[in-house]
């Protein structure tokens, strides 16, 4: 059945139920705010931490991407952004724009979809707002505490070293992959690819132990545009300094060298300019990490800062300036 034979309200109240019953316990007048025109938040750190961010059907879900996977995906890339913070992820608000033509099967899987992520994450669903569009619109906002130790990008010290949580350039292979193949024709090796873009996860126990040692890191932001974008935006708010990356310390999946070239790529488009890992970037404390280094097995070290003002890619047989670009939004190629 389409969700228009049901409408607005009845889809609200269904998405409430299944909400309240993934619910704790918690004060009254807290979860009755929830089912009010506002949420309700009892503060209970020195900062909230408030970020949002939107996921468009068209540049956002590929074809194959599941229903459920959408409705993880919104909280995902929601809650990267407070992990990047050095915070701890609190609630979430979700604004959907559906057609009416989804059925209410479909409904139900996005919402099962933002719950489960809100599970893993920790996160409560607090509210939202639903809405009709010809394609799928989910906008979220997302709050998170901290009381000390938040992480600014702005705090970058000459001789840090540059480091990543997890690999790159996965998202960029898995979207031309299936650009040409349905999921079904591909080869298990492919699994992890695929899954990057489709199902991504964030690197929550990393961020856990780095809110646990907040001296390890003297900046952090999520690769969402891609490395060489990020690292020109800690550039742009850190003066008198400038990064160097080794080329060969990039960690990557070895499939996708080969995916590059098939479709006429360079390995580099695919690590530095086209983003959507929602791994970690951080600049770290060199004395401190060589402390903890044991224990930071999902941490690589991918390059350092220097004071040379220019962000530079050293591989074995040069060393070039890395081009700033990557996605971006509203701007023609
Ligand atoms: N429409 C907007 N109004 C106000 N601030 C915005 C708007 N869009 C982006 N920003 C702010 O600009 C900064 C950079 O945004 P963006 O590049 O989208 O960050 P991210 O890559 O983490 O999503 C953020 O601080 C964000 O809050
Ligand atoms: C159908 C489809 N096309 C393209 C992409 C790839 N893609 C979409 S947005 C994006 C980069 C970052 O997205 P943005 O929404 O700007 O994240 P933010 O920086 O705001 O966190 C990439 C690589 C995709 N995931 N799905
Ligand atoms: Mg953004």
């Amino acid at each position: 059945m389409k969700i228009s034979k049901i409408g607005e309200r009845k889809l609200i109240q269904r998405l409430l139920k299944k909400r309240d019953e993934t619910l704790g316990n918690i004060d009254n007048t807290i979860l009755k705010s929830y089912h009010d025109d506002a949420a309700i938040e009892e503060n209970t750190s020195k900062y909230t931490v408030l970020s949002t961010d939107m996921l468009i059907q068209h540049s956002h879900f590929p074809k194959q991407m599941t229903y459920f996977q959408m409705g993880e995906k919104i909280v995902t890339v929601n809650v990267s952004d407070i992990l990047a913070m050095n915070a701890t992820p609190v609630s979430i608000l979700i604004a959907m724009a559906l057609p009416s033509t989804l059925t209410i099967d479909e409904f139900d899987e996005i919402i099962d979809g933002i719950l489960y992520k809100c599970k893993e994450y920790g996160v409560t669903l607090i509210g939202g707002d639903l809405n009709q569009s010809d394609e799928i619109i989910l906008s979220a906002t997302t709050t998170g505490k901290i009381n000390k130790n938040i992480k600014l990008q702005s705090n970058i010290q000459e001789d840090n070293l540059v480091a990543i949580t997890g690999q790159l350039g996965m998202p960029a292979a898995a979207l031309d992959l299936l650009s040409k193949y349905e999921i079904k024709d591909l080869s298990n090796e492919y699994e992890e690819i695929i899954k990057s873009i489709l199902e991504p996860n964030l690197p929550i126990k990393t961020a856990k132990f780095l809110r646990e040692h907040p001296t390890l890191i003297t900046s952090m932001t999520d690769i969402t545009d891609g490395l060489a974008i990020e690292l020109g935006h800690l550039h742009e708010k850190n003066t008198n300094i400038g990064f160097e990356i080794y080329a060969d310390k990039l960690p990557y999946n070895k499939h996708i060298s080969q995916i590059a070239t098939e479709n006429n790529k360079s390995l580099n488009e695919y690590l530095l300019h086209f983003g959507e890992e929602f791994e970690l970037l951080l600049t770290l404390d060199k004395k401190e990490y060589l402390k903890y280094k044991d224990k930071l097995n999902n941490i690589h070290i991918i390059g350092k800062v220097n004071n040379s003002d220019k962000i530079t890619l050293i591989s074995q047989k040069s060393v070039k300036t890395m081009k700033i670009t990557g996605y971006e939004h509203l701007k023609e190629n």
